[in-house]
C-alpha cells in the first residue's frame, strides 16, 4: 500500500496497544461473485470454528501473493486473479508473534470449490444491506426485503471480532489498513482502522 495518508475509519478500547516481540506473515483471500462472497469454516487450528478468508503463514521464498494463490487453492480448490486491497495486524496477549495478514480479494475464480481438511467453503449474501454488520435488508419502502441470492447474511457473529471493521471497507471496494489487540477473552481491547479516501 503507498504512503498516501488514510481516513480513519474506527478507532476505539484501552489507551496502549500491546507489545509484542516477533512479527508472522500471513495472507487472507475473499472470492466474491453475483452479489455473493465465499468463505471458509475453520475445522482445526487457529481460528478453528470461525468462519474466514482463505489463507494462512508465507512460506520462505514466497511473497505474500503467492503465498495467497497457494493457501487459496489448498483451502479451497479454485484459482483467482487476486489483488492486494489491505494490510491488517493483530497483536494477541498469550502469543509471542504479531500477525501482519496481507488482505487479497478477486471477482472470478476457476476450477471447483472443494472442501480441504482445513476449510469447508460456502458462500454467503452480499446484498450491501448486509455489507455492515447487524444490519437488516430493508426495501425504500422499509418493508423486508428480498435476498437476490437466497443466501445466508455474512456471518459476523461466527468470525473474528475485528472483521466487521474492514470486511465492508473490503466490499466496497477501498484500500484499508487496520490494528487490533485483542484481550485473553478473544475481545478487541484496542483498535484503529483507515482507509484510503475515496
Ligand atoms: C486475530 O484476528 C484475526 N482476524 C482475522 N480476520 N483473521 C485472522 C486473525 N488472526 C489470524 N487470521 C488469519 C490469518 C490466516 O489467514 C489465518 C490463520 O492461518 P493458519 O494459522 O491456518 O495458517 P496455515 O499456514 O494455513 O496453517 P497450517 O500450519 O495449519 O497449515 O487466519
Amino acid at each position: 500500500m503507498s504512503s498516501e495518508r488514510l481516513d480513519e475509519v474506527a478507532r476505539g478500547g484501552v489507551p496502549d496497544w500491546l507489545p509484542f516481540s516477533k512479527i508472522k506473515l500471513y495472507t487472507n483471500a475473499f472470492v466474491r461473485q453475483d452479489g455473493k462472497l465465499l468463505l471458509g469454516y475453520k475445522k482445526r487450528g487457529f481460528g478453528k470454528d470461525l468462519y474466514n478468508g482463505f489463507g494462512g503463514k508465507v512460506e520462505p521464498g514466497e511473497t505474500p501473493a503467492q503465498a495467497a494463490l497457494r493457501e487459496l487453492e489448498e483451502e479451497s480448490g479454485i484459482a483467482a486473479p487476486l489483488e492486494h486491497c489491505g494490510v491488517l495486524f493483530f497483536v494477541l496477549p498469550d502469543l509471542e508473534q504479531a500477525f501482519h495478514i496481507d488482505i487479497f480479494r478477486a471477482e472470478e475464480y476457476s476450477g471447483a470449490i472443494t472442501e480441504s481438511d482445513e476449510m469447508r467453503p460456502q458462500w454467503f449474501d452480499i446484498e450491501p444491506a448486509y455489507a455492515t454488520p447487524n444490519a437488516k435488508p430493508a426495501a425504500a419502502d422499509g418493508s423486508p426485503k428480498e435476498h437476490n441470492t437466497g443466501l445466508p447474511p455474512i456471518p459476523y457473529d461466527q468470525m473474528w471480532a475485528d472483521d466487521p471493521f474492514w470486511l465492508p471497507l473490503m466490499l466496497a471496494g477501498r484500500h484499508f489498513a487496520g490494528r487490533a489487540d485483542f484481550g485473553s477473552d478473544g475481545r478487541l481491547q484496542k483498535w484503529w482502522f483507515g482507509a484510503k479516501p475515496v
